[in-house]
């Protein structure tokens, strides 16, 4: 059961995106992944007509979404893709979601996540201020999906600074966490692996962390550091920046072992019942 993730440094134009995202993918297969897992925004950074790029996705005459089914096919791969920008189920109008698909090695749609926590946070003097709720709309929603390689939790970047959403998905049965990311630079160095070990640990999760690593139009910079992190919160796969696809096996045996010596999710005393339903409202 391999693994993989995909760090990109993308920019504005999705042509350039998608050509290298293909050929990223295809070293990931040829490394004999099932699942592989791609950044956020991995089809375009830096560009201010993102609603429209979704729109145009939702009305079936953007290339994203048909390069998704046609390269998860090919490939034969079980496909995260990142995040794109998509209009609310049944809301085409208004502010578009950070939607993170989870695609099927036949092209399929199988589960769609909206990203739950915009970044609205003021970095520093120098990377500025980011609020991604001026044009993005929140999720509302936890989800995992059965795969091929184990039950994926779907998470994105801002997300792994709110641990209770993890433990949702630990309660719903996650074996397998996707972290499509675009860290800054600034809280990245801080604060980055922490965060993904500390919720594999916790989770007792393989944590699929795909990060963006480079510069971006406007100069915007990017952590990277991709990395795959094991049920113990080993790092079993990384890369500081640039493009780069990595693999790792899944040991569903020892994950098994280690969460019957540590029974985690036996022992917690305060439980999110409430989220764990599937719903946070
Ligand atoms: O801006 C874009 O082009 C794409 N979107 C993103 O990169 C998103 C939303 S602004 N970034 C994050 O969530 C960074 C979180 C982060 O860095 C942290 O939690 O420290």
């Amino acid at each position: 059961m391999t693994l993989a993730v995909i760090q990109m440094a993308s920019q504005a134009d999705i042509a350039t995106n998608l050509a290298t995202a293909t050929r990223l993918l295809e070293q990931a297969a040829v490394a004999g992944a099932k699942l592989a897992v791609l950044p956020e925004n991995f089809a375009a950074m830096g560009r201010s007509d993102l609603a429209r790029v979704g729109r145009d996705e939702a009305e079936g005459v953007g290339p994203i979404l048909p390069w998704l089914a046609r390269t998860a096919s090919e490939l034969g791969l079980w496909l995260v893709g990142g995040t794109l920008p998509l209009p609310p189920d049944g809301q085409p109008q208004g502010k578009v979601c950070a939607c993170s698909l989870l695609i099927d090695d036949k092209g399929q749609r199988v589960a769609r996540y909206d990203k739950l926590h915009l970044f609205d946070a003021e970095v520093s003097d120098a990377q500025g201020r980011y609020r991604e709720s001026d044009s993005y709309a929140a999720g509302d929603r936890i989800v995992v999906a059965d795969t091929p390689v184990g039950r994926l939790g779907m998470t994105v970047c801002y997300d792994l600074r709110f641990p209770d959403l993890y433990t949702a998905l630990r309660l719903a049965g996650a074996e397998l966490i996707s972290a499509p990311s675009a860290f800054t630079r600034v809280t990245g160095r801080a604060h980055w692996e922490i965060l993904i070990r500390a919720r594999a640990i916790e989770t007792q999760c393989y944590m699929l962390a795909a990060a963006q690593g480079g510069e971006h139009p406007g100069g915007r910079l990017t952590h990277g550091h991709s990395a795959i992190v094991d049920f113990w919160g080993q790092v079993v796969a990384e890369r500081d920046e640039g493009e780069v696809a990595l693999s790792a096996e899944r040991d569903v045996a020892a994950q098994q072992a280690a969460r019957e010596r540590m029974p985690l999710s036996r022992h917690r005393r305060f439980s999110a019942p409430r989220m764990a339903s599937g719903t946070l409202e």
